[in-house]
């Protein structure tokens, strides 16, 4: 289970005043998730998430917050933060971070299909678009310079061939990002982690989509391939199914033209979003970790997706 700060409804009666929402009625803590402790709140003033933050810092919350403001005010559907009376949207609990947001309604969808792909490929491209007057910056977490230093951290649990796998894409990704094509690819906030579990369906309809917690300042294009690399594959061999990959992209395509740039480096792109999970994975199932954190994600899953690109490449992206 995902309640790493346990909290009761008592400890939120005095605490829940300085919100606009009435008296806390029910509290019950979220399973899923691996990085925070969740809730789902019942107020007088309606359905609301709790999240206490686990890992991230006061310092660097604002950038998530915001950002889900700043989309929410956009009619983006994702979660809308709650201000208390001080006009805070970050507030200590238990000596944590935590914040309250709107709740979203609707389930994942596990099983896609090309219809909720391109609902995907839409508001993905909606996002990116809505992003562009965002006024703060933080840089993606778990970008380039975060593999760079975590790379020689797992390489000693690897076998010499997978290890080899691992330095050599890596050295191909910093030598790519060094270049001209990826220099002009668009940028701007992007959610950085937007796997089926992080979006909501009623239907066939997407009705939100939330965990912010990964967004960082990154080029549009990785944004997409995160994206393609987990809702347009079969799970068990990594394989991109055309279908989905083409219904997310043109959908994508419609709301935000791609560019030369974007074609060049699409399947780079695709290799490196690979390459991104696969060693946040490897780090987090080799790094000594506290008793009651979670089963953690297989890394030798986005090992496939990655070899998978490599091996086969990607279809073009649709013009
Ligand atoms: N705003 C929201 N509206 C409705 N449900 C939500 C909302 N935020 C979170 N949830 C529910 O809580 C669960 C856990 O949330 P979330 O994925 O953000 O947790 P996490 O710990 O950051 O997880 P991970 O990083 O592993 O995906 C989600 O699967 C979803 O069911
Ligand atoms: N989407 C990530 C988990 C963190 O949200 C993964 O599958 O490794």
């Amino acid at each position: 289970m995902a309640v790493f700060t346990p909290v009761t409804l008592d400890d939120l009666s005095q605490w829940i005043k300085q919100f606009p929402l009435g008296k806390a009625l029910a509290l019950k803590g979220i399973a899923s998730g691996i990085e925070n402790s969740n809730f789902f709140l019942t107020t007088e003033r309606g359905e609301y998430v709790l999240t206490i933050f686990e890992n991230l810092s006061f310092e660097q919350l604002p950038f998530y917050v915001q950002l889900m403001r700043h989309l929410a005010e956009r009619g983006i559907p994702v979660p809308a933060p709650v201000a208390n009376d001080a006009g805070e949207l970050v507030v200590a609990l238990h000596g944590k971070p935590a914040a309250i947001v709107s709740k979203l309604d609707g389930s994942s969808q596990m099983d896609p299909q090309p219809v909720h792909c391109a609902e995907v490929g839409t508001i993905l491209a909606k996002m990116h678009l809505a992003g562009r007057d965002f006024p703060l910056q933080q840089p993606n977490l778990r970008g380039l310079d975060w593999w760079v230093e975590t790379v020689p951290k797992v390489l000693p649990f690897l076998d010499a061939e997978t290890a080899a796998l691992l330095q050599s894409e890596l050295a191909f990704q910093r030598e790519f990002a060094a270049g001209p094509t990826y220099a002009e690819l668009e940028r701007g906030p992007v959610h950085a982690d937007l796997f089926r579990n992080n979006v909501m369906f009623v239907g066939e309809r997407l009705s939100g989509c939330f965990d912010f917690y990964f967004a960082g300042w990154d080029t549009w294009l990785f944004d997409l391939a995160v994206t393609v690399n987990d809702w347009c594959i079969d799970l068990d061999t990594g394989r991109l199914d055309e279908a989905r990959v083409v219904a997310l992209t043109r959908a994508y395509h419609a709301v935000r033209q791609f560019t030369a740039a974007d074609h060049a480096a699409w399947l780079p792109m695709l290799r490196a979003a690979a390459l991104r999970f696969w060693l946040s994975r490897l780090y987090d199932y080799h790094r000594p970790r506290e008793a009651e954190m979670l089963t953690p994600h297989d890394p030798t899953h986005f090992e496939r997706v990655l070899r998978e690109r490599i091996a086969r490449g990607a279809p073009n992206l649709t013009a």
